[in-house]
């Protein structure tokens, strides 16, 4: 049971992100200025190393290999006024087929040896029973294969119409994100990545970015999955609308209002990361919003936050602006799902590597010792 003992919760989790380590990040930046290259000439490769510092406390020695990429699913009434181009069932079909690893981001997943936590926060239709698993962890520890149950409601309501959710149920949706972060940090997860599947969620993400930003819907509004003419007219009434009533609002209300039951998740996953103190990459549109919607709540949390690719999405660049980050690539790409994430997984496995691998001019001198070491056969 939701009450509001849990609201206060979530504050007291917020509260505990810390901010990041400053003195390894002078150490670091120190030791990237001494590693035998142009100073600063593996550019953002050594700002993310320098940065993984700040959020670790460790200059060296931080392992990026254990990764995970939690997709958060759900449906959004808001499809019924027609601003979506997909039918709703495709969020069911990915759902599921996250388990199988055949979409575009678990594909990438299965590739690379990268977990995914398949979570139904609210998929409107039925989810087979043996797909399904009540635990985020599995007997031995590790993340499932399975779908996650934390189903809240068969869809949110039509957001045009009346509001999303109930505050209980954002509340509830926040807590499960929060419930995610640390599964993957018990699993031992070192990298995780934020994604969604959810048709008609870039009405909700729009939604929720003209109301924290107050810019105009004309320019935050775009086709999402590929939406024509005259959904994309009614998708910017729908957006300058919520916009204008959630204005006053505070970021609970917002999502509940006009948000998603992914979005409230990934929200409160964002957080969880952060006080986990584990490197949190964002994906798309979507998953931008939801971490714009995290600032709102704890502005700490950005510095945890790595965003992946630029995605063609309209609003991308105004989320982007609030958050003070920048994007690693810019692929053209506008999938979601967590999509991005697996490359620039490999980006920051880089990064980390330059810091622990490489060497100063004076370590890595060729002397006597070395080229003796050379006859021996000894390369490293
Ligand atoms: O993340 C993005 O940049 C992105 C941009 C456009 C569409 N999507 C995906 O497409 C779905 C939402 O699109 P729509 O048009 O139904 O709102 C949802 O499942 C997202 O994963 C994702
Ligand atoms: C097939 C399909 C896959 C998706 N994955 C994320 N959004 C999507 C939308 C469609 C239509």
């Amino acid at each position: 049971m939701i009450c509001e003992k849990d609201e206060k919760n979530i504050e007291a989790l917020s509260r505990e992100i810390c901010p990041p380590d400053r003195e390894a990040m002078e150490k670091a930046a120190a030791r990237q200025e001494e590693l035998a290259k142009v100073p600063g000439s593996l550019g953002r490769l050594e700002d993310i190393s320098i940065r993984m510092a700040g959020i670790t406390g460790n200059v060296t020695g931080n392992d990026l290999r254990k990764q995970c990429i939690a997709v958060f699913c759900g449906d959004n009434g808001v499809v019924a006024e027609g601003v979506a181009s997909a039918p709703q069932t495709v969020t069911l079909c990915q759902t599921i087929n996250f388990t199988r690893r055949i979409t575009g981001m678990s594909a990438q997943a299965r590739y690379f040896g990268i977990d995914v936590l398949d979570v139904d926060m609210g998929v409107a239709e039925d989810i087979p029973e043996e797909l399904y698993t009540d635990s985020m962890l599995t007997k031995d520890g590790s993340i499932p294969v399975k779908i996650v149950n934390r189903s809240i409601a068969r869809g949110t309501k039509n957001l045009a119409k009346e509001p999303a959710m109930t505050r209980r149920q954002a509340i509830q949706g926040i807590l499960t994100g929060f419930e995610a972060a640390d599964a993957m940090k018990k699993a031992g997860i070192q990298l995780c990545g934020i994604g969604e599947m959810g048709i008609g969620n870039t009405t909700t993400s729009s939604c929720l970015l003209s109301a924290v930003t107050g810019v105009e819907a004309e320019d935050l509004v775009g086709r999402g999955g590929g939406l024509n003419n005259e959904g994309l007219e009614t998708k910017i009434r729908i957006v300058r609308d919520a916009g204008v009533r959630c204005r006053d609002m505070d970021p609970i209300g917002k999502l509940a209002a006009v948000g998603g039951f992914d979005l409230c998740a990934m929200t409160g996953c964002y957080l969880g990361a952060a006080r986990n103190r584990m490197p949190v990459v964002i994906d798309g549109f979507i998953s931008i919003v939801a971490a714009v919607m995290a600032r709102e709540i704890q502005p700490l949390v950005t510095h945890y936050m790595f965003a992946s690719h630029k995605s063609m999405e309209v609003g991308y660049n105004t989320a982007m602006e609030r958050l003070g980050l920048k994007p690693m690539f810019d692929l053209g790409m506008r999938l979601g799902e967590g999509s991005g994430c697996p490359v620039a997984f490999k980006i920051m496995e880089a990064g980390c590597a330059s810091m622990d691998l490489m060497k100063t001019l004076a370590e890595g001198s060729i002397d006597a010792g070395y080229l003796e070491e050379i006859k021996k056969g000894n390369f490293f």
